[in-house]
């Protein structure tokens, strides 16, 4: 990929989680910066992957080619403020990783011209498996919407959106999703704990599976989800127990639900930040 000045504008889980990324690909660490008021995480990222770090948004944003915004949305318009005033976007690309601000909103926010793509990746981008739904307006050149697949490739699977309004799909069925399974597999660990397990190896017992299911998805691409599920459940067995429980407790109803939940916020922040 290219390389470019990047500057993460926030230095929380999702900065890292790119950052660590980034750099696990060879990206250069000295041509990566990290901005954020509070010392304690910036210079954890800092030490640890030897980024450069600073407390001025706007100095590192005027000295990047590409700026990143990873600061939670509800601080968007906080944060915007001083870089509208003082940063010069014309020759920038600005990538916001938020939920629930729009383009519209940036443009107002940080003035136009306005070069800029929505990502939407999730935090095992941290260990290069995120997902990230990518979504550029018409006028984003080819060259930036190559380095934004490229940059957000380097941590995971990347696909584009035609649409805006389908980046809220993507973090209902991505972005937010990490915390489904990890619910899922918190009561799993729970429950093993209950029936004996030590912590630890209830953990390995269900983290173990959890990880089996999805390489075994992704190593049979061509294998619908339901085949994969029937070849676990022999009939009469104790696999077909536990999901008629899931079923009666209407398990697809509530993940569906759960995810329609996610995009109205999603919608409803649009309003608010
Ligand atoms: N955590 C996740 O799984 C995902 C988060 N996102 C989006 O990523 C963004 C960041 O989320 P997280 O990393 O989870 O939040 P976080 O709370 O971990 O990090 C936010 C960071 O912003 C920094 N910050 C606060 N005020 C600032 C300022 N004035 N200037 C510069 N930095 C400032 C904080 O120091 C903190 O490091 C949010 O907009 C969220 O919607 C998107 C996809 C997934
Ligand atoms: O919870 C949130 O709002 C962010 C967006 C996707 C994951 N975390």
């Amino acid at each position: 990929m290219q390389h470019r000045k990047i500057a993460f504008i926030g230095a929380g889980n999702m900065a890292q989680a790119i950052i660590a990324g980034l750099i696990a690909g060879g990206y250069p660490a000295g041509l990566i910066s990290v901005c954020a008021p509070s010392a304690t995480r910036r210079e954890a990222l800092v030490a640890r992957y030897g980024v450069n770090g600073s407390d001025d948004n706007v100095g590192c944003a005027r000295a990047a080619d590409v700026v990143v915004l990873a600061v939670k949305p509800q601080l968007m318009a906080e944060v915007c403020a001083p870089l509208q005033q003082n940063v010069d976007f014309g020759a920038k690309l600005v990538l916001s990783i938020a939920a629930g601000v729009s383009i519209a909103r940036f443009r107002a926010l940080l003035g136009e011209p306005l070069n800029i793509v929505r990502v939407m990746p999730n935090t095992p981008s941290l260990v290069g498996k995120g997902m990230s739904g990518l979504y550029a307006p018409e006028e984003v050149s080819r060259d930036d919407r190559e380095f934004s697949a490229a940059l957000m490739g380097s941590v995971g699977e990347v696909c584009w959106v035609g649409q805006e309004e389908a980046i809220n799909g993507v973090i209902a069925a991505a972005g937010s999703a990490p915390a489904y399974f990890f619910l899922f597999m918190e009561a799993m660990q729970q429950e093993a704990e209950r029936m004996g397990f030590d912590a630890a190896t209830a953990r390995l017992l269900v983290q173990q599976a959890a990880s089996g299911a999805a390489a075994l998805v992704e190593a049979s691409p061509d294998t619908p989800l339901s085949t994969l599920r029937e070849n676990v459940t022999s009939r009469g067995g104790t696999t077909a127990q536990a999901l008629q429980v899931f079923n009666e407790r209407q398990l697809p109803q509530t993940v569906a639900d759960a995810m329609r939940a996610a995009v109205a916020r999603a919608r409803e922040m649009e309003t608010l930040f």
